[in-house]
């Protein structure tokens, strides 16, 4: 069976997809193995997933002053050397990468010992590691069409959706009702912003609390760090800096959910129909990919964007956005189906275990 390398992360947003990837992979038959950073997300939930780890020193650029953007050039040809050495070892057969700067190290030393790279791309424009691997890719898998490629890249392009986190289709919302102690004719609000969290979500989500709670049971995802201790006794609210296995379950009991707009949430909210209210990164800390996201999402789902900016702060236009959304929340909640769920990896895993086989089959069948 062919050895797939996989590679990205740095958010859960990469990580989450790439899992889902690799899961189809594995039960298509195929060895695993995950390039990325020590003590990172990617180490941490491939760890969960039971994924061996082989550790590659990578850097990004950052969207502000920072010495660390002097330093960065350095670390990502450290990255490129060791990967190349990694690679070298363990004999992938092909390498599927789910972008961020973690996976360029890994990118470029896949094109450098000739393994075929296979890339994906969640949002709406290609973000700066993808742009670049773009180039060394022999297949660039996208979410939704309409990238306004050029047409070098058009012809290596293949629209496959994003790969669902593959415990979606298995949500118990019940479970974490009665964990929690929610009402049974309570509406539950979900807030999380990414897998990081957001301060200043967190903040004016705070500011407006009280009313919040006595219109919603409030499960409040506020990221690494973010707790409020002396919120811990608010009635109608439970706080938790990150949430696991039970991701999953809170996304099927929630009626309404607030976020940023990461494409992998919003992949997420639309397949199981959730109402949202989002709150898109802005430009000073992005590249404003989540704007796009946000604007192509709301022309064809129920939600309601909110500006990241001075209003937002105090938490008010957040909260005018839930009631204005109250009459919307649904009834009747419908699972998704299981093959619709899976069909994004199930596509992705084929066409990368192909590119394999097609790269054995044109060495005569041996591997490298
Ligand atoms: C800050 C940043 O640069 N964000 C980018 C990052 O997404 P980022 O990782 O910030 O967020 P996404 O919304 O894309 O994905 C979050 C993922 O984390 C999971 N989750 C979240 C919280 C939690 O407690 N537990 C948990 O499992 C969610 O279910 C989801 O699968 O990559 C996305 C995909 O390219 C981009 O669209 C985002 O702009």
């Amino acid at each position: 069976m062919p050895k797939v390398g996989i590679t990205g992360g740095a958010s859960a947003g990469h990580v989450v997809p790439a899992l889902a990837v690799a899961a189809e992979l594995g039960r298509a038959g195929a060895d695993l193995v995950y390039f990325g950073r020590e003590g990172s997300i990617e180490a941490d939930l491939a760890a969960k997933a039971g994924i061996r780890l082989v550790p590659i020193p990578a850097a990004g650029l950052r969207r502000y002053r920072s010495w660390k953007n002097i330093v960065m050039p350095l670390t990502v040809v450290r990255g490129v050397v060791i990967a190349w050495q990694a690679l070298r070892r363990e004999q992938p057969d092909v390498i599927f990468s789910k972008g961020s700067y973690v996976s360029v190290p890994v990118g470029i030393a896949a094109w450098l010992n000739r393994i075929p790279l296979a890339i994906h791309e969640s949002d709406q424009s290609l973000g700066l590691a993808n742009r670049i691997l773009a180039y060394l890719a022999s297949i660039v898998y996208l979410s939704e069409p309409g990238h306004g490629l050029p047409q070098w890249l058009e012809r290596k392009a293949v629209v496959t959706g994003l790969p669902l986190r593959d415990d979606l289709a298995d949500g118990q919302p019940e479970k974490l009702r009665a964990e929690l102690g929610i009402r049974a004719d309570a509406t539950v609000l979900l807030i999380f912003c990414g897998s990081q969290g957001s301060q200043r979500i967190n903040a004016a989500i705070r500011r407006q609390l009280h009313a919040l709670t006595t219109k919603f049971a409030v499960i409040h995802v506020c990221g690494p760090g973010n707790l409020d201790p002396t919120l811990n006794s608010t009635p109608g609210y439970w706080q938790r800096e990150y949430l696991h296995d039970d991701m999953v379950h809170a996304l099927w009991l929630a009626d309404l959910v607030i976020g940023r707009a990461g494409a992998t949430t919003l992949a997420e909210i639309e397949a199981l129909n959730k109402p949202a209210v989002l709150i898109p990164l802005p430009t000073f800390v992005s590249r404003g990919d989540q704007l796009a996201n946000a604007e192509a999402y709301a022309r064809r789902a129920t939600c309601i964007v909110v500006p990241d900016d001075e209003d937002m702060a105090d938490g008010r236009p957040i909260l005018a956005a839930c009631e204005q959304l109250l009459p919307h929340l649904q009834t009747r909640k419908l699972p998704p189906g299981r093959d619709q769920i899976h069909r994004a990896a199930r596509e992705i895993a084929t066409r990368t275990l192909n590119l394999s086989r097609l790269q054995r089959a044109a060495s005569g069948g041996t591997s490298r």
